[in-house]
């Protein structure tokens, strides 16, 4: 795809354009908005707070610089240059038509059009539009800035922009899902929408409340769906003779009343009341946005811990935690300690200090470690040749505070690189301050016999190139102590 510049148009500043302004903004893109709401620059700030709070720490490496955001009183204004224009007006047809209308008279003719309708088919948005071919569907999960998932619902007329589509959605760290076929409600929707039937019945019925149906979700498939999802959870559901015994067994249940799914209750102004009020009772003490602010946390916390398993949705971060920081390599200059951590302090590395836990620094130090050990050579095919490194010692002081959100830089100097040895001390940094150290002493290892053994030629060649220059540079404060006692 040609290089693009990164600027994006949000139509409609609500709920959902808030949440793909953030996103936009956060990986490096100028976000423009239009919204005849006079409310939508205080709310769209409100979401840009908790957006950045949580989306940077899901990253292990830095974001790109943040773009610039600006509020336009005209639709002229706002797509002036814009790449991608995401439309999120209302869910009504007949508007969305008249935005698209003034959009096409206004925007450039290459522009990507991504609608967030949760349940119009592209081929409904594109009747009677200027350039048909210009709009697609793009289907977000709310929070936009936290989940990958994004439903890119395409025609025929689209064919020529579903590449550059998909790699732009890619490059703001999004799971563009390509659906085969247009349907009302694309595919989330459609199961959502089948629970959410379910749930409205149970209430209904007087079955149970709003607070059981989240709890009868949220301590037990909720947990398995996020992370593997609905057919490969029931897969194991079949025991060693798997999905087919798995059929077997549950398929007579489909003929019997498990479901009400086809009818739905009338939406009466008693059953509306009624959730109303369990909602409030159930929720009604914390804020929207503190309601938001817990999902968010425990959104980063379930995303990380998928990260470290490089599974799911934490594979998906990792990709782009690669294709943000590219390859790594030596840097070309030796002649200073090597920058081998650069990223925000996440969200769940804090405590009840209010600041990051202190083994949360060790984390970090170990982190700077591994990125040291591939930037010569011990990198992860080296270490399935069988040889590795291991940490004997460590030594880390704690100098200052450091808290959520704020971008750490770790720096490191090889203070010995030979033979099976392998001295290294971090310094990390926020900005100019200096915030901990830790210095480790590491040795070569054979992973078979789980012993010491001497590091291949290569790594060997590359560490002592390091040593050799960093040997050149001062003894680092601190290096070589104990914890000491006063007299
Ligand atoms: N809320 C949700 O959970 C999700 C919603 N969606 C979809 O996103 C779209 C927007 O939904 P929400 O953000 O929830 O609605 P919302 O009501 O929170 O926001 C809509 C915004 O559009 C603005 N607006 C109205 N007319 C406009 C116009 N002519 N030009 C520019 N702005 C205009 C409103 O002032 C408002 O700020 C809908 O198509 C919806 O189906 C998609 C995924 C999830
Ligand atoms: C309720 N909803 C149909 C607007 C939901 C969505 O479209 C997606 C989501 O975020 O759940």
């Amino acid at each position: 795809m040609r290089p693009v510049p990164k600027i994006a148009t949000i139509v409609g500043g609500g709920v959902i354009g808030g949440g793909w302004a953030a996103r936009f903004l956060l990986m490096g893109w100028d976000v423009r908005v239009f919204d005849p709401d006079p409310q939508a620059q205080r709310k769209i700030g409100e979401v840009l707070d908790n957006a950045r709070r949580s989306l940077p720490g899901l990253s292990d490496v830095v974001l790109p610089p943040e773009g610039a955001l600006s509020f336009h009183d005209t639709l002229e204004d706002a797509v002036a240059g814009s790449v991608w224009i995401q439309e999120s007006v209302p869910e009504r047809l007949e508007l969305k038509h008249k935005v698209y209308h003034s959009l096409q008279t206004l925007c450039p003719p290459d522009a990507i059009i991504g609608s967030s309708t949760s349940g119009f088919k592209p081929s409904e948005l594109q009747r009677d539009a200027i350039r048909p071919g210009q709009i697609v569907v793009t289907h977000p999960f709310n929070p936009v800035y936290l989940l990958p998932l994004v439903e890119l619902v395409t025609t025929d007329e689209n064919a020529t922009l579903v590449a550059d589509a998909k790699e732009i959605l890619t490059s703001v760290g999004m799971y563009p899902l390509h659906v085969g076929a247009e349907i009302d409600a694309h595919i989330a929707d459609r199961l959502l929408e089948a629970v959410w039937r379910e749930a409205l019945w149970l209430v209904n019925d007087g079955i149970a409340t709003t607070a059981e149906i989240d709890d009868a979700i949220r301590y037990g498939f909720g947990l398995r769906w996020a992370q593997m999802g609905l057919f490969e959870t029931y897969r194991i559901a079949g025991g060693e003779a798997g999905m087919c015994h798995f059929i077997g067994q549950f398929g007579p249940a489909l003929k019997w009343p498990w479901t009400k799914l086809m009818d739905v209750p009338d939406l009466t102004d008693d059953l509306i009341d009624r959730i109303a009020d369990q909602s409030d009772a159930q929720s009604g003490a914390m804020s929207i946005r503190a309601l938001e602010r817990a999902r968010d946390d425990n959104l980063v916390s379930i995303l990380r811990s998928l990260k470290a398993r490089d599974f799911g949705a934490g594979a998906l971060l990792n990709a782009q935690d690669a294709r943000i920081a590219g390859l790594v390599g030596l840097p070309d200059d030796l002649t200073r300690p090597i920058v081998t951590v650069e990223r925000a302090v996440p969200l769940d590395w804090t405590d009840y200090n209010g600041h990051m836990n202190e083994a949360k620094y060790l984390q970090a130090f170990g982190d700077a470690t591994d990125r040291l050990m591939a930037m010569v050579g011990c990198d992860a095919a080296y270490i399935a040749g069988g040889s590795s490194y291991f940490t004997v010692e460590t030594h880390l002081r704690h100098l200052d505070e450091v808290h959520a959100g704020t971008v750490i830089r770790v720096e490191t100097q090889v203070l010995l690189g030979q033979g099976k040895k392998l001295h290294v001390f971090h310094r990390m940094f926020a900005g100019d301050r200096e915030l901990a150290t830790g210095e480790h002493m590491l040795i070569h290892v054979s992973l078979e016999a789980r012993r010491a053994s001497e590091p291949g030629p290569v790594l060997a060649r590359s560490l002592a190139q390091v040593a050799e220059a960093h040997a050149a540079l001062p003894v680092p404060e601190g290096a070589g102590k104990a914890v000491g006692l006063r007299e």
